[in-house]
């Protein structure tokens, strides 16, 4: 397991921060809806970090990303604002904001000591998410031009090689661990080392092409593999079953080019079966004709008419997912809703899996990650769920055996 492979990183308390400027990244990118936010617990988790950045007198610069803006430049939706007069309140004290982030130099000119800036949305500019590594550099540069000392608590990007992550600490020579990145990467050291078995995956959301890619290796170490979300439609079109209208993604972008996804969905499920890994999809599911929260269309079988898209996976489904044997699971991994829990109408397929998690909380450590985990820990059930993770995509790549990118570049403890 990586975080402990690499031994221990320097920590924001080696650091000596009176009256410096400190960058620190964060990962705020939470879930909006019409500019309102949903679930803070990102923004909450950072909290130590940025308390004891400005309780040691340091001038306090945070950069995040936020959504995955189409275009580059200004996107209302994906405007870091809102969070920022948010972190005001939950810090108790003025946050100020520079609307470019790449243009802030006379906002961090102003800082005093204790004083917070946060920055405009990173992904503003292709530069942070730059498959080139100069044009990375380029912004890291400028960041790293505002500050004195990095320190990185953005775990739930740990997995993105993005100018902010990798770029700063290398141009700057120099990166320290954040309480919350401490705090994420010594649990999963522990509970990830060697899971123990029988250990059940729950893989759902949205991001099904970065997601798919990670499966493989996985079936390595689960014995049970539980799928929904928008990842279901993507097997099932594999099996040659109908998706209708639904979000059901075909291609990925990977380094060596495009790959075909569907055709990746069928080869694991045939290497499933060979490796007497369990995989679970949906029989039925909870549709509509709109991305609306409305009364749903329940369908008979796994097939998704034409004309409507599958938001939620069915009552049919629900019961097949809580025959899971979760009894004698010792290990439950759970990435991503299994539905658009966002909607009313469409929650309560993430709830019944949250159910028989929280039930057998006694016998199985269950282990919840993604930028929505905490609106399932709000289900109720998460008090008695072992670990709440704010990185989805993270925790995925770590349970994988994959090296985090944005740790690795840390400072090691001299
Ligand atoms: N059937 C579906 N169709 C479209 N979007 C979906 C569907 N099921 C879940 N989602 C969306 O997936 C999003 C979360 O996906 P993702 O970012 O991959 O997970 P996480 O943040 O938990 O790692 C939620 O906003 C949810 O609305
Ligand atoms: O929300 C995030 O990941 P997650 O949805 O996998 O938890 C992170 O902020 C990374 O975002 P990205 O997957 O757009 O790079
Ligand atoms: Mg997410």
């Amino acid at each position: 397991m990586p975080g402990s492979a690499l031994g221990p990183k320097l920590s924001i308390d080696d650091l000596d921060i009176k009256d410096k400027n400190v960058l620190v990244r964060v990962d705020f990118n939470v879930p909006m809806k019409d500019g309102k936010i949903l679930d803070d617990f990102r923004m909450r988790s950072a909290l130590p970090t940025l308390e004891k950045v400005i309780n040691s007198g340091g001038k306090l610069i945070i950069m995040s990303h936020m959504g995955r803006p189409a275009e580059t430049g200004y996107e209302a939706k994906y405007s870091l604002k809102p969070i920022a007069d948010h972190l005001g309140t939950l810090l108790g004290k003025p946050v100020t904001f520079a609307a470019d982030c790449m243009d802030a130099a006379a906002e961090v000119a102003k800082l005093t000591p204790g004083d917070v800036l946060v920055l405009e949305n990173l992904r503003f500019y292709p530069h942070e998410g730059s498959k080139d590594k100069d044009q990375r550099l380029e912004m890291a540069k400028k960041l790293a031009s505002y500050a004195d000392l990095y320190v990185s608590d953005a775990f739930g990007t740990a997995h993105r090689d993005a100018a902010s992550m990798t770029g700063v600490p290398e141009v700057m020579g120099q990166g320290a661990s954040g309480y919350l990145m401490k705090k994420e990467i010594d649990y999963f050291s522990k509970a990830l080392k060697e899971p123990e078995k029988p250990v059940v995956a729950i893989v759902g959301g949205a991001k099904v092409s970065d997601k798919i890619q990670l499966l493989e290796n996985m079936l390595k170490t689960v014995n049970q593999m539980v799928i929904g979300g928008a990842m279901a439609y993507t097997f099932l079109k594999a099996q040659g079953k109908s998706t209708g209208k639904s979000k059901c993604e075909t291609e990925a972008e990977t380094k060596k080019g495009k790959i075909d996804i569907v055709e990746l969905a069928g080869k694991l499920l045939s290497k499933a079966k060979e490796q007497g890994v369990e995989i679970y999809l949906p029989v039925d599911h909870r549709c509509s004709a709109e991305f609306k929260d409305v009364e749903p269309v329940i369908t008979s079988d796994e097939n998704i008419p034409d004309d409507l898209m599958a938001l939620d996976i069915g009552p049919k489904t629900e019961e097949l997912y809580c025959s899971v044997d979760f009894a004698k699971a010792k290990t439950a991994i759970w990435n991503g809703p299994m539905g658009v829990f966002e909607l009313e109408h469409f929650k309560p397929g993430t709830w019944a899996v949250a159910r028989p998690l929280a039930d057998h909380s006694d016998s199985c450590c269950s282990i919840v990650g993604g930028g929505d985990s905490e609106r399932r820990e709000k289900s109720g059930y998460a008090p008695k769920l072992s670990h709440i993770s704010t990185g989805g995509g993270a925790s995925l790549e770590l349970l994988e055996g994959k090296v985090l990118p944005g740790l690795a570049i840390l400072t090691d403890k001299p």
